[in-house]
């Protein structure tokens, strides 16, 4: 049989076999099987395998599919990569911007990164918001600015990368990914794992001390530049975020004390108290004899006789930041209240408003989370025979959260309760509170604040009236002395509360003659308002004298 003739292999053909004729231990060959299985334990080479060898294209649309294709499988290869980089050589931390401490950093990065100019992008805002830059830059530039007329520019959301000497910073704002409002319910962390509306601040190194050392530079900053300012603290609702566990802010210039009139003996021993309760002395005394170091004071009266203004005015004079608690607003439980009492700094003042009014001096023991309780300090007046069972449970249902007696001492004084702070407690009706709320330990001082007496109403009308007159230059200080004592002999001694008189002097500002000739006419209109808040002055007399030191 002759034999057939063998056809010639196309020269492309000859060579991929001569792959497969190599023998097996050739060098710097790797058999294909051998190949394939090292690829096919790599899923993801495999792909990317595929992909390269598609970049012999036929056509534009399949280089450009190989290229998206690419890009997919080399996206999750980057961020593996990316976070194993950031968590072999950097160290980060989570900050709330809520916190004292994220507003701090804030303010920071809007004074020394925004404003000098070293961003193309920022988040403007007007007054009005809880920003402590606004103000801090407000009294640097010496400007007496309104606060709405106020722009202020803050860090973008998204990342900003900056210098701190050699050593490069990367702070990350977070904000909401979903709209609180519109959800009713904020999650505390967003759908890639993040806190919601915190920063994030990362730089090179294995040790926190570089972060701590940033958030110690953000901190001098506010000591340095906050001048004339407190911050006030008051907390969240649950439509804020973190369940409004967390502490919110706002800059407000100091109230001076002595913007505030009530008896000179009273505010001076105030004063000194809460002096020496922060001096090394007192802390000393208080370590030495193994007392809690804690202060409490009660202030107590009508509404709108300086209660809170008093206790903010303090927290100005000592220096520190106030810290306000509502506990009437229906969203306050026990575990929120003793969340926020955690989170207070070692030295402030932590006002509890209206504690009448939170129905915790009815509660008589019953320390149920659905007691019910009065909305309002009138209520908490009446009987409780006047409330039904119906509204009763209908009160409750519609305020869920509430603090009880036990949840509040807790807050306030239990052992995982911070020291330092001086606690003031401002009352309506101080004979609803609980005794265990008030004794002593709890509350050192029990301060009346009542209607204005005839020195105050000469102090007020000289502040209010006086001071824009002579501005004006149209009287001197001894004729307008003359008219304030002419003033407060019109005006009735201790009938008056301190915010009505002030209202009425308002209308007369820099015009002391028309506050003369509209005083009679004020005093007789509110004359049915008279006995009103003299019935206002008997209720609380039954606590005690004026001042009590326990
Ligand atoms: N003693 C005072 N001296 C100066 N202004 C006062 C005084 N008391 C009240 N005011 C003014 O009245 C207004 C209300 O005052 P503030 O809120 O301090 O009263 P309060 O006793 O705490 O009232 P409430 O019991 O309703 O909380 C403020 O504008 C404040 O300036």
């Amino acid at each position: 049989m002759e034999p057939q003739e063998v056809p010639d292999f196309p020269m492309e053909r000859e060579r991929s076999l001569a792959m497969y004729r190599e023998p097996l231990d050739s060098p710097g060959i790797i058999p294909i099987h051998q190949k394939n299985s090292v690829i096919h334990q790599f899923p993801l080479l495999e792909i990317i395998q595929r992909l390269l060898s598609r970049f012999q294209p036929n056509s534009d649309l399949d280089k450009a599919l190989a290229i998206i294709a690419l890009y997919k499988a080399a996206k999750p290869v980057y961020m593996y990569l990316k976070q194993f980089l950031a968590y072999a050589l950097t160290s980060q931390i989570t900050v709330p911007e809520s916190d004292p401490v994220g507003r701090e950093i804030l303010a920071w990065m809007s004074d020394r990164v925004i404003s000098k100019g070293m961003t193309r992008n920022a988040m403007v805002i007007t007054g009005g918001l809880q920003d402590p830059a606004r103000h801090i830059n407000m009294h640097r530039q010496g400007q007496v600015t309104h606060p709405s007329e106020e722009v202020q520019c803050l860090p973008p959301i998204g990342t900003k990368l900056f210098w701190i000497g050699f050593r490069p910073f990367l702070v990350t704002r977070n904000g909401y990914s979903n709209s609180p409002a519109a959800a009713g319910f904020t999650a505390i962390t967003s759908k890639d794992g993040r806190l919601q509306n915190s920063l994030n601040i990362i730089t090179l190194g294995w040790s926190l001390e570089p972060l701590q050392h940033f958030m110690k530079i953000c901190h001098d900053y506010k000591i340095q530049t906050k001048l004339d300012t407190t911050t006030v603290y008051f907390s969240g609702s649950r439509e804020d975020g973190f369940g409004g566990n967390a502490w919110h802010s706002v800059e407000k210039a100091i109230r001076k004390l002595d913007t505030v009139d009530m008896s000179e003996d009273i505010k001076q021993d105030l004063i000194q108290d809460a002096e020496y309760y922060y001096s090394n002395e007192s802390k000393q005394f208080f370590a030495d004899c193994g007392i809690p170091y804690r202060r409490g004071y009660l202030f107590y009266g009508p509404p709108g006789t300086g209660k809170t203004s008093f206790s903010a005015a303090l927290a100005g004079h000592l220096n520190c930041d106030v810290y306000m608690i509502n506990l009437a607003t229906g969203e306050m439980s026990d575990g929120k209240l003793h969340r926020l009492f955690l989170a207070l700094p070692k030295k402030c003042v932590v006002v509890i408003e209206d504690i009448d009014s939170a129905g915790i001096g009815r509660e008589q023991g019953d320390s149920s989370e659905n007691a019910p309780r009065p909305t309002s300090p009138q209520v908490a007046q009446l009987p409780m025979t006047l409330h039904s069972a119906t509204s009763m449970r209908a009160s409750a249902r519609r305020q869920p959260q509430i603090v009880t007696l036990s949840g509040l001492l807790n807050a306030i004084d239990g052992n995982a309760s911070q020291e330092g702070r001086l606690l003031v407690m401002t009352s309506n009706n101080p004979h609803t509170l609980d005794e265990a709320l008030v004794r002593p330990g709890r509350v050192d001082k029990r301060i009346f604040f009542g209607n204005m007496r005839t020195p105050a109403i000469r102090a007020i009308f000289l502040r209010l009236v006086g001071r824009a007159a002579s501005a004006k230059g149209n009287y001197t200080l001894p004729q307008l002395e003359v008219l304030a004592e002419t003033f407060a002999e019109r005006v009735p001694d201790d009938t008056f509360t301190p915010a009505k008189v002030q209202n009425f002097l308002q209308s007369c500002r820099g015009d002391p003659e028309k506050a003369l000739q509209g005083v009679d006419a004020w005093v007789a209109e509110n004359a049915p308002q008279i006995a009103l808040s003299a019935d206002s002055g008997s209720l609380v007399s039954d606590i005690g004298p004026e001042t009590q030191e326990v």
